[in-house]
């Protein structure tokens, strides 16, 4: 079986427009994989770069150099260099991203929004609902709040409808970006059994997580983002 996610020789600079064009180089040649079944943690301080690797992964950041080489189906794409509509192929099928915050979006229900990404997917629509429903509960979202938009919830309300959209189709690819931030204790516990539930399914994982007792529970490696340092002068 092939590879779901490799980066290889990946390097990133902002360039400051504002700023006369100034160059802030982040991160140099990034090379990792991450294997099927597996759940890899991106390391090191505060500023190092790791939501800057997730986001490139992602799409969202361009890439100066390197590829990112994503398995979708019996194909190898370079999300690197893949135009927006393979990208939004790839979010859509292959893989899929927890944000720190919900994107809330006026006047849809939590509900809704958690069953968006398997009705993208051409489920049913009575089974996306059944299956937004059973992750809600089991995220312990009140149910009074299901068929509210969530732009009203608390940090930690939102952060579990985020979950459960994100957890709710079955992508091969798996990105965590601090998932666990604003939950309590019982909440995070949860969150690890669907970790390990993504884990045990053949998905790979790729997270950040600050809190060390989530990370112990889900890690099988952590690689420190320090390692990828860019070295550079201002331009
Ligand atoms: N859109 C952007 N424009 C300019 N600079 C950016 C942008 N995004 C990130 N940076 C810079 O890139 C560096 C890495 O940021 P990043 O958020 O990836 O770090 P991090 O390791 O995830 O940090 P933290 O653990 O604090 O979340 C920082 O110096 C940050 O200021």
């Amino acid at each position: 079986m092939a590879t779901p996610l490799v980066v290889s020789e990946v390097s990133k600079s902002f360039t400051m427009h504002l700023r006369s064009g100034v160059k802030l180089p982040v991160v140099d040649n990034v090379n990792f994989s991450v294997a099927a079944g597996e759940c890899v943690v991106l390391g090191g301080p505060s500023g190092v770069g790791k939501s800057s690797i997730l986001k490139m992964l992602y799409g969202n950041y361009s890439v100066n150099e390197g590829q990112i080489l994503i398995t979708h189906g019996d194909r190898t794409v370079d999300i690197a260099s893949a135009d927006p509509r393979m990208v939004l192929a790839l979010r859509r099928d292959v893989i899929g991203y927890v944000s720190q915050f919900l994107r809330t979006v006026p006047r849809v229900a939590a509900v809704d929004v958690v069953a968006e990404p398997l009705i993208a997917q051409r489920a049913s629509q009575d089974a996306a609902m059944t299956r937004a429903r059973e992750l809600l509960a089991q995220l312990n979202l009140p149910e009074r709040l299901w068929s509210l938009p969530p732009a009203t919830f608390s940090g930690g309300e939102q952060q579990r409808v985020n979950i459960a959209r994100g957890f709710i189709t079955s992508h091969p690819v798996l990105l965590l970006d601090e998932p666990t931030a604003s939950l309590d204790a019982a909440n995070r516990a949860v969150v690890i059994d669907l970790i390990r539930a993504k884990k045990e399914a053949g998905v790979a994982l790729l997270g950040i997580f600050h809190d060390a007792e989530v990370r112990a529970a889900v890690a099988d490696r952590t690689i420190d983002v320090s390692e990828f340092r860019a070295v550079g002068e201002a331009a």
